[in-house]
Protein backbone atom coordinates (compact mmCIF):
# COMPACT_ATOMS: atom_id res chain seq x y z
CA UNK A 1 0.00 0.00 0.00
CA UNK A 2 1.17 3.70 -0.61
CA UNK A 3 1.33 6.07 1.45
CA UNK A 4 -0.10 9.31 0.80
CA UNK A 5 1.16 12.86 2.81
CA UNK A 6 -0.95 15.56 1.30
CA UNK A 7 -0.09 19.40 2.15
CA UNK A 8 -1.46 22.09 4.93
CA UNK A 9 -3.84 24.83 4.59
CA UNK A 10 -0.37 27.25 4.26
CA UNK A 11 2.12 25.09 2.57
CA UNK A 12 -0.47 24.46 -0.74
CA UNK A 13 -0.41 28.08 -1.63
CA UNK A 14 2.93 28.41 -2.38
CA UNK A 15 3.60 24.72 -4.49
CA UNK A 16 3.46 24.23 -7.98
CA UNK A 17 1.20 22.39 -10.34
CA UNK A 18 3.27 19.30 -9.86
CA UNK A 19 3.55 19.53 -6.31
CA UNK A 20 -0.22 20.25 -5.78
CA UNK A 21 -0.42 16.72 -7.77
CA UNK A 22 1.94 14.93 -6.01
CA UNK A 23 0.07 15.85 -2.66
CA UNK A 24 -3.44 15.73 -3.76
CA UNK A 25 -3.92 13.81 -7.04
CA UNK A 26 -3.95 9.81 -7.36
CA UNK A 27 -3.25 9.21 -10.56
CA UNK A 28 -2.19 5.25 -10.78
CA UNK A 29 -5.47 3.52 -10.19
CA UNK A 30 -7.25 1.22 -12.58
CA UNK A 31 -4.02 -1.22 -12.90
CA UNK A 32 -5.01 -4.02 -14.84
CA UNK A 33 -4.93 -7.52 -13.26
CA UNK A 34 -4.08 -5.64 -9.49
CA UNK A 35 -5.33 -4.47 -6.61
CA UNK A 36 -3.62 -0.92 -5.90
CA UNK A 37 -4.24 1.01 -2.46
CA UNK A 38 -3.08 4.44 -0.76
CA UNK A 39 -3.54 5.42 2.37
CA UNK A 40 -3.98 9.10 3.25
CA UNK A 41 -3.21 11.41 6.29
CA UNK A 42 -6.79 12.45 5.42
CA UNK A 43 -8.64 11.93 7.79
CA UNK A 44 -6.82 8.14 7.89
CA UNK A 45 -8.95 7.55 3.78
CA UNK A 46 -8.00 4.94 1.22
CA UNK A 47 -8.26 5.11 -2.40
CA UNK A 48 -7.72 2.67 -4.75
CA UNK A 49 -9.18 0.59 -6.94
CA UNK A 50 -9.15 -3.47 -8.54
CA UNK A 51 -9.76 -4.83 -11.94
CA UNK A 52 -9.55 -8.52 -11.63
CA UNK A 53 -8.72 -10.60 -15.38
CA UNK A 54 -8.51 -14.15 -15.36
CA UNK A 55 -8.01 -14.17 -11.53
CA UNK A 56 -10.03 -13.26 -8.51
CA UNK A 57 -8.20 -9.80 -6.43
CA UNK A 58 -8.77 -9.40 -2.75
CA UNK A 59 -7.96 -6.65 -0.45
CA UNK A 60 -4.55 -7.21 1.24
CA UNK A 61 -4.06 -6.96 4.31
CA UNK A 62 -0.65 -4.61 5.20
CA UNK A 63 1.25 -3.33 8.29
CA UNK A 64 0.00 0.11 7.72
CA UNK A 65 -3.40 -0.90 9.18
CA UNK A 66 -2.38 -2.29 12.41
CA UNK A 67 -4.42 -5.21 11.92
CA UNK A 68 -4.99 -9.22 11.03
CA UNK A 69 -6.86 -8.17 7.61
CA UNK A 70 -8.10 -5.21 6.08
CA UNK A 71 -11.93 -4.23 7.41
CA UNK A 72 -11.07 -5.32 10.99
CA UNK A 73 -11.76 -2.19 11.67
CA UNK A 74 -12.83 -0.45 8.32
CA UNK A 75 -15.53 -0.34 5.89
CA UNK A 76 -15.21 -0.50 2.46
CA UNK A 77 -17.43 1.58 -0.66
CA UNK A 78 -17.15 0.06 -3.68
CA UNK A 79 -18.42 1.41 -7.30
CA UNK A 80 -17.95 -0.44 -10.83
CA UNK A 81 -16.79 1.52 -13.51
CA UNK A 82 -16.37 -1.34 -15.96
CA UNK A 83 -17.93 -4.63 -17.13
CA UNK A 84 -19.79 -7.07 -15.25
CA UNK A 85 -17.95 -8.41 -12.30
CA UNK A 86 -18.69 -10.21 -8.83
CA UNK A 87 -17.24 -9.50 -5.36
CA UNK A 88 -17.94 -12.14 -2.65
CA UNK A 89 -17.76 -11.31 0.74
CA UNK A 90 -17.02 -14.23 3.60
CA UNK A 91 -19.37 -16.78 1.05
CA UNK A 92 -21.97 -14.25 -0.73
CA UNK A 93 -21.66 -13.15 -3.86
CA UNK A 94 -22.87 -10.03 -4.96
CA UNK A 95 -23.06 -9.75 -8.61
CA UNK A 96 -21.54 -6.24 -9.73
CA UNK A 97 -22.50 -4.16 -12.61
CA UNK A 98 -22.14 -1.07 -14.43
CA UNK A 99 -22.11 1.55 -11.73
CA UNK A 100 -23.40 -1.11 -8.99
CA UNK A 101 -22.18 -0.21 -5.36
CA UNK A 102 -20.83 -2.35 -2.75
CA UNK A 103 -20.55 -1.22 0.97
CA UNK A 104 -18.60 -3.83 2.73
CA UNK A 105 -19.19 -3.60 6.32
CA UNK A 106 -16.56 -3.93 9.01
CA UNK A 107 -15.43 -7.48 10.08
CA UNK A 108 -15.95 -9.05 6.21
CA UNK A 109 -13.19 -11.18 6.42
CA UNK A 110 -12.68 -12.84 2.96
CA UNK A 111 -12.88 -10.36 0.66
CA UNK A 112 -12.72 -11.63 -3.45
CA UNK A 113 -13.18 -9.77 -6.88
CA UNK A 114 -13.58 -10.72 -10.19
CA UNK A 115 -14.87 -9.75 -13.27
CA UNK A 116 -17.04 -12.12 -15.63
CA UNK A 117 -15.32 -11.85 -18.92
CA UNK A 118 -11.42 -11.31 -18.59
CA UNK A 119 -11.51 -9.36 -21.55
CA UNK A 120 -13.84 -6.61 -20.60
CA UNK A 121 -13.01 -6.46 -16.71
CA UNK A 122 -15.19 -4.98 -13.96
CA UNK A 123 -13.11 -1.79 -12.68
CA UNK A 124 -14.22 -1.32 -8.85
CA UNK A 125 -13.23 1.70 -7.72
CA UNK A 126 -12.58 1.33 -3.89
CA UNK A 127 -12.79 3.85 -1.20
CA UNK A 128 -12.34 2.96 2.15
CA UNK A 129 -12.64 4.63 6.50
CA UNK A 130 -12.09 3.95 9.70
CA UNK A 131 -15.28 2.38 10.71
CA UNK A 132 -16.53 2.06 14.84
CA UNK A 133 -18.92 -0.38 14.79
CA UNK A 134 -20.56 -3.63 12.16
CA UNK A 135 -23.16 -3.03 10.51
CA UNK A 136 -24.52 -5.01 7.63
CA UNK A 137 -22.57 -5.24 3.44
CA UNK A 138 -25.20 -3.92 1.25
CA UNK A 139 -25.19 -3.94 -2.21
CA UNK A 140 -27.31 -1.03 -4.37
CA UNK A 141 -27.97 -0.78 -7.91
CA UNK A 142 -27.89 2.20 -9.49
CA UNK A 143 -31.73 1.95 -9.71
CA UNK A 144 -31.46 1.94 -6.24
CA UNK A 145 -29.56 4.65 -4.76
CA UNK A 146 -31.03 8.05 -3.96
CA UNK A 147 -31.33 10.11 -7.39
CA UNK A 148 -31.39 14.30 -6.95
CA UNK A 149 -31.59 16.69 -9.87
CA UNK A 150 -29.40 19.92 -9.47
CA UNK A 151 -28.53 22.37 -11.44
CA UNK A 152 -29.35 23.52 -15.15
CA UNK A 153 -28.38 23.80 -19.01
CA UNK A 154 -28.39 27.11 -18.99
CA UNK A 155 -25.80 27.41 -16.11
CA UNK A 156 -24.24 24.11 -17.53
CA UNK A 157 -24.72 22.12 -14.54
CA UNK A 158 -27.37 20.08 -15.26
CA UNK A 159 -26.46 16.75 -13.70
CA UNK A 160 -28.30 14.06 -11.61
CA UNK A 161 -27.11 13.24 -8.05
CA UNK A 162 -26.84 9.28 -7.39
CA UNK A 163 -26.61 8.87 -3.65
CA UNK A 164 -25.83 5.03 -3.08
CA UNK A 165 -24.30 4.73 0.37
CA UNK A 166 -26.35 7.14 2.61
CA UNK A 167 -28.27 6.87 5.42
CA UNK A 168 -31.35 5.52 4.43
CA UNK A 169 -30.11 2.62 2.18
CA UNK A 170 -27.05 1.53 3.80
CA UNK A 171 -26.00 1.69 7.06
CA UNK A 172 -22.70 3.07 7.52
CA UNK A 173 -20.36 4.25 10.00
CA UNK A 174 -18.72 7.17 7.94
CA UNK A 175 -18.75 7.09 4.51
CA UNK A 176 -21.12 8.40 2.43
CA UNK A 177 -20.67 8.13 -1.38
CA UNK A 178 -22.41 7.79 -5.11
CA UNK A 179 -21.39 9.63 -7.97
CA UNK A 180 -22.66 12.57 -9.93
CA UNK A 181 -23.71 12.66 -13.79
CA UNK A 182 -23.64 15.50 -16.18
CA UNK A 183 -25.79 15.82 -18.94
CA UNK A 184 -24.00 16.49 -22.59
CA UNK A 185 -23.89 20.20 -22.44
CA UNK A 186 -22.81 20.31 -18.59
CA UNK A 187 -19.50 20.65 -17.24
CA UNK A 188 -19.83 22.40 -13.66
CA UNK A 189 -20.02 19.96 -10.75
CA UNK A 190 -20.63 21.40 -7.72
CA UNK A 191 -21.33 24.82 -8.27
CA UNK A 192 -21.55 27.07 -6.47
CA UNK A 193 -18.59 25.31 -4.40
CA UNK A 194 -18.48 24.53 -0.74
CA UNK A 195 -16.57 23.04 2.10
CA UNK A 196 -17.77 21.07 4.87
CA UNK A 197 -15.01 21.30 7.83
CA UNK A 198 -16.97 18.15 9.28
CA UNK A 199 -16.18 15.57 6.46
CA UNK A 200 -13.44 15.03 3.71
CA UNK A 201 -14.30 14.19 0.37
CA UNK A 202 -12.29 12.20 -2.59
CA UNK A 203 -13.65 12.56 -6.26
CA UNK A 204 -12.53 10.50 -8.69
CA UNK A 205 -13.43 11.47 -12.35
CA UNK A 206 -14.02 9.17 -15.58
CA UNK A 207 -16.81 8.97 -18.52
CA UNK A 208 -14.78 11.07 -20.93
CA UNK A 209 -11.81 10.27 -23.69
CA UNK A 210 -8.18 11.24 -23.12
CA UNK A 211 -8.94 14.66 -25.80
CA UNK A 212 -10.77 15.96 -22.72
CA UNK A 213 -9.58 16.88 -19.28
CA UNK A 214 -11.67 18.21 -15.71
CA UNK A 215 -10.26 21.29 -14.10
CA UNK A 216 -10.65 20.91 -10.73
CA UNK A 217 -10.61 23.58 -8.18
CA UNK A 218 -9.13 23.26 -4.81
CA UNK A 219 -7.90 25.09 -2.05
CA UNK A 220 -9.82 27.87 0.31
CA UNK A 221 -12.34 30.09 -1.29
CA UNK A 222 -9.90 32.98 -1.77
CA UNK A 223 -7.07 31.12 -3.02
CA UNK A 224 -7.84 28.41 -5.26
CA UNK A 225 -5.40 26.07 -7.36
CA UNK A 226 -6.42 24.22 -10.55
CA UNK A 227 -5.51 20.61 -10.77
CA UNK A 228 -6.49 19.53 -14.56
CA UNK A 229 -6.87 15.68 -14.43
CA UNK A 230 -7.79 12.70 -16.96
CA UNK A 231 -10.40 10.21 -16.59
CA UNK A 232 -9.77 7.59 -13.76
CA UNK A 233 -7.71 10.33 -11.70
CA UNK A 234 -9.18 10.58 -8.02
CA UNK A 235 -8.53 13.70 -6.38
CA UNK A 236 -8.19 14.51 -2.30
CA UNK A 237 -10.20 17.33 -0.61
CA UNK A 238 -9.08 17.92 2.76
CA UNK A 239 -11.87 19.28 5.03
CA UNK A 240 -10.59 22.84 4.96
CA UNK A 241 -10.85 22.58 0.33
CA UNK A 242 -13.61 23.24 -1.88
CA UNK A 243 -14.05 20.21 -4.57
CA UNK A 244 -15.73 21.48 -7.45
CA UNK A 245 -14.43 21.16 -11.56
CA UNK A 246 -15.17 22.31 -15.29
CA UNK A 247 -14.66 20.02 -18.06
CA UNK A 248 -14.18 20.46 -21.28
CA UNK A 249 -16.60 17.95 -21.78
CA UNK A 250 -19.80 16.28 -19.99
CA UNK A 251 -18.10 13.52 -17.30
CA UNK A 252 -19.21 11.79 -14.35
CA UNK A 253 -17.39 11.73 -11.10
CA UNK A 254 -17.46 9.26 -7.73
CA UNK A 255 -17.82 11.12 -4.65
CA UNK A 256 -16.72 9.71 -0.94
CA UNK A 257 -16.63 11.16 2.50
CA UNK A 258 -16.20 10.34 5.81
CA UNK A 259 -15.72 12.56 8.99
CA UNK A 260 -17.80 13.86 11.74
CA UNK A 261 -21.35 13.36 10.16
CA UNK A 262 -23.18 11.93 7.82
CA UNK A 263 -25.65 14.80 6.45
CA UNK A 264 -24.65 15.44 3.37
CA UNK A 265 -26.73 18.77 2.71
CA UNK A 266 -24.97 20.77 5.66
CA UNK A 267 -22.36 22.05 3.15
CA UNK A 268 -21.61 25.65 3.37
CA UNK A 269 -21.58 26.96 0.06
CA UNK A 270 -19.79 30.15 -0.95
CA UNK A 271 -20.90 32.07 -3.61
CA UNK A 272 -18.84 32.37 -6.93
CA UNK A 273 -18.57 36.20 -6.30
CA UNK A 274 -16.55 35.30 -3.18
CA UNK A 275 -13.97 32.74 -5.17
CA UNK A 276 -10.83 34.16 -6.41
O1 LIG B 1 -20.49 17.07 -0.58
C1 LIG B 1 -21.02 16.65 -1.67
C2 LIG B 1 -20.17 16.42 -2.83
O2 LIG B 1 -19.17 17.41 -2.93
C3 LIG B 1 -20.81 16.10 -4.17
O3 LIG B 1 -21.85 15.20 -4.00
C4 LIG B 1 -21.32 17.32 -4.93
C5 LIG B 1 -21.77 16.96 -6.30
O4 LIG B 1 -21.78 15.82 -6.69
C6 LIG B 1 -22.24 18.04 -7.18
O5 LIG B 1 -22.75 19.06 -6.68
O6 LIG B 1 -22.11 17.90 -8.41
ZN1 LIG C 1 -18.49 18.13 -0.84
Amino acid sequence: MKLRYTADINSYKRMTNAELKQAFVVDDLFAPGETVLTYTDVDRAIVGSAVPQDKPLGLPQSKELGSDYFCERREVGIVNIGGAGTIEVDGTSYKMQYKDSLYIARESKDISFSSVNPSEPAQYYIVSYPAHRTTQTTHVSKADAHHIELGSAIESNDRVINQSIRPGIVDSCQLVMGFTELEPGSVWNTKPPHTHRRRSEIYMYFEYNDDNRVFHFMGEPSETRSLVLAAGTAVISPAWSIHSGAGTTNYTFIWAMGGENQTFDDMDHIPISDIS
